[in-house]
């Protein structure tokens, strides 16, 4: 089986950037209406616009969704999920599930959704030691009872919790190994 594209799922914290940086793809490079923070580069993090630039790319039929989080518009453009599968070199991308769930719609056998998961004890103590606002955490764990439950939808979840770190990497090692 060839991926074009392997989307990583779950809930704050979970560790999806964390072993999406293990699996060592290069990145879908996503849009965002939301400031540039220190260190980030446009092109490289996300393409930085503006809400109109967005709202027209959707409207012109050229973004496989738009998704407010926060007060701030985020997208997927399709021509880089297509771009994906052109050059034989899979790309890897974080999405919240509604997003993901296109992925799949659009690219079917050809995109591998790996969910992560983690019990909400870790989350709660990995986003308090991030040092966010308490208005901050409240709001990522909100989210974690639908963020759990559609993890459903994925080919593969995989349990993150401090205790299964190296499973979880050996596990991101083996599927590496397979898309060589
Ligand atoms: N649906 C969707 N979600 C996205 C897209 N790009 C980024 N996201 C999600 O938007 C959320 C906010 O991302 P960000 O502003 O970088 O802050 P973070 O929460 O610190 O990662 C995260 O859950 C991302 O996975 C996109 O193109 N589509
Ligand atoms: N497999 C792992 N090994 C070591 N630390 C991890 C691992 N997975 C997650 N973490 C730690 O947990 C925290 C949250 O991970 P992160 O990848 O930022 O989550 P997410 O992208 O899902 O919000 C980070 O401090 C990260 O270093």
């Amino acid at each position: 089986m060839s991926f074009s594209i392997v989307v990583f799922q779950g809930p704050s914290a979970s560790g999806k950037s964390t072993l999406q940086a293990r699996l060592g793809l290069p990145r879908i490079v996503t849009w965002t209406s939301r400031a540039p923070r220190a260190g980030e580069q446009d092109g490289r993090e996300y393409h930085f616009a503006t809400r109109e630039q967005i709202e027209l790319m959707h409207r012109q039929g050229r973004m496989l969704e738009i998704n407010e989080y926060r007060g701030n518009l985020y997208g997927t453009s399709i021509r880089s999920l297509e771009e994906a599968g052109q050059d034989g070199q899979p790309r890897s991308s974080v999405m919240e599930p509604k997003g993901a769930r296109l992925v799949k719609q659009l690219l079917g056998e050809r995109a591998l959704l790996i969910g992560v998961s983690a019990s909400r004890e870790q989350l709660e103590r990995r986003l308090f030691e991030r040092k966010v606002s308490i208005e901050e955490q409240q709001f990522r764990m909100a989210s974690f009872d639908e963020e759990m439950a559609a993890l459903a939808q994925c080919d593969i979840v995989i349990r993150n919790d401090e205790s299964q770190f190296r499973v979880a990497e050996s596990i991101i090692e083996y599927i590496r190994r397979g898309l060589e």
